[in-house]
């Protein structure tokens, strides 16, 4: 009989490079395992075997209770700043990286645990975590994904067969997260914090390996890594924006330096347009707040910038910092150019002219206040541009308002020359039908909570392709009805 080959073929580059860095930990036990929610089509760009996975063994394994073959699992240290406050000492609470593989592009990714029991950086949590967080965050990451906005994903989801105590009685779980790595703004904190420079100098040399390998060996590799992360958040907070999603909790130690979406735990998308939008239960000062993303992430690269002001130029600090901010300063200008290039293309234009950002702002400014629906305002306004603008008027209280805007936007339609239908078209290919409507989530997860998932798999099958229209699925493209209130989430739960 030949041995069956390991499910996973490990190659863990943080344990072998950054000891120290973290602790070796195991998962806890939990009674009974079992499956509720498995990505095959992750699995097969992952190189996994789906066979092997989706049975008891592989929910064994999602669960923290088994092994894989050549697993080292292990917890990592971070620090953060956590609405504004520097949280010296975080880490991973209640996860555990199983270990890294090279997927079948050729790409090195994380797989991580997260719910999987207590660890020596739990700080007096129970290092869990419960059936309805662990789905919303793989139907939100998911999402995210077929936006094609950069996330973690989500390869599985388990329920443990433990009962769990929130705010009564829950289901425990357990999610498998994948990303390109769960490096952090916190990571590089918490060695800073410490004055372990030769720490935070292998810490960057190792984010540079993994995310801007280009730059491994160049003298000025630390600013330019700098530069890097400035771009990739610049650009993925502008996707954030453009698609009208609130990611809730941007503290630094859920800010990446691959640029990855990360820690869905209380974001949200908004459905009426509105810059002051915040869901989250505990950000009473509004925070982070819709509008408020880009100037949070760029608060959020300043401490990462401090703490490589060191190694960018160790014996000159001043001019560390001159560098430093000179990288920083460029991120508004960054936002704001991928941000007009994104709306333009909402917008079915082609063409970048000096109109444009007023043309937007006039846009934006009606939708708030007539509190039209951000989604669907784009998705309608598409058959406007091929003379049907009667869906995009209903859902204006006074649509007169919107008239004059509209034939300003048509003129520059005009003006470019595209036919009609083509421009319907384009604008169908990156303007979203469907995306997670708040009432449609907290209906799958409520089914979920009770061990029913069929509303969680037609979410996540609508959400896999949000550009398509489907017969038969039309409430998932409507805002929440009035009865469901306003919306609120929670995090870490
Ligand atoms: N139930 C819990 N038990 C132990 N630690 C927890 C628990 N919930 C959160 N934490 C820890 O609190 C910190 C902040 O929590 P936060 O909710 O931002 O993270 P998370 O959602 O658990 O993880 P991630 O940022 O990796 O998605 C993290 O260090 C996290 O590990």
């Amino acid at each position: 009989m030949t041995a069956r080959p390991p499910i996973f073929q490990f190659d863990n580059s943080y344990a072998r490079d950054l000891p120290g860095f973290y602790v070796a930990w195991e998962g806890a036990k939990v009674p009974t395992p079992q499956l509720v929610v498995f990505n095959r089509e992750l699995a097969k760009e992952l190189g996994l075997d789906s066979n092997l996975l989706e049975t008891s063994e592989g929910a064994e394994i999602f669960a923290g209770v088994r092994q894989p073959d050549g697993a080292s699992p292990l917890a990592q240290v971070y620090a953060g700043h956590q609405f504004g406050g520097f949280s010296p000492q975080l880490g991973d609470g209640r996860a555990l990286l199983l270990g890294e593989i090279i997927d079948s592009t050729g790409n090195r990714k994380d797989i991580q645990l997260k719910g999987s029991g207590p660890t020596p950086f739990s700080r007096g949590g129970d290092g869990k975590a419960v059936v309805g967080p662990v789905l919303r965050e793989y139907i939100l990451g998911e999402a995210m994904h077929a936006l094609g906005i950069p996330t973690t994903r989500a390869l599985a989801a388990v329920t443990t067969g433990e009962t769990i105590y929130r705010d009564g009685p829950k289901p425990g779980a357990v999610l498998t997260r994948v990303a390109a790595s769960h490096l952090r703004v916190g990571t590089f904190q918490y060695f800073a914090a410490r004055g372990e420079t030769e720490k935070v100098r292998q810490l960057a040399d190792y984010a540079i390996a993994r995310h801007d390998p280009d730059l491994a060996g160049q003298p000025d590799r630390y600013i330019r890594l700098f530069r890097g992360v400035v771009e990739r958040q610049a650009a993925l907070v502008a996707n954030w924006v453009l698609v009208g999603f609130v990611h809730g909790v941007m503290n630094t130690d859920n800010t990446t330096i691959s640029g990855e979406t990360i820690d869905y735990g209380p974001c949200a998308f908004i459905d009426a347009y509105d810059p002051a939008a915040v869901f989250s239960s505990i950000d009473h000062g509004g925070r982070y707040a819709f509008g408020r993303q880009p100037v949070i992430m760029q608060w959020n690269l300043a401490r990462l910038a401090e703490t490589l002001l060191p190694l960018i130029q160790p014996d000159d600090l001043d001019k560390a910092v001159e560098l430093a901010s000179a990288e920083l300063g460029r991120f508004p200008d960054i936002y704001r150019a991928a941000w007009l290039n994104g709306m333009r293309a909402k917008l079915g234009l082609v063409e970048e002219t000096a109109e444009d950002q007023d043309l937007f702002e006039t846009m934006l400014s009606i939708l708030q206040e007539q509190s039209v629906d951000y989604t669907l305002f784009f998705r309608h306004l598409s058959e406007a541009a091929v003379g049907a603008p009667q869906k995009l008027r209903e859902l204006f209280v006074d649509p007169t308002q919107i008239d004059g805007w509209l034939e300003r936007w048509m003129q520059r339609l005009e003006s470019e020359g595209r036919a009609p239908a083509d421009t319907r078209t384009a604008m169908n290919l990156v303007n979203p039908l469907y995306i997670p409507r708040n009432h449609k989530v907290e209906e799958a997860l409520q089914s979920a909570e009770t061990g029913e998932y069929f509303l969680l798999n037609e979410l996540l099958d609508i959400l896999k392709a949000p550009y398509e229209e489907r017969t038969g699925f039309e409430s998932y493209a409507l805002p929440a009805p009035e009865a469901f209130g306003p919306y609120q989430t929670f995090c870490g739960t």
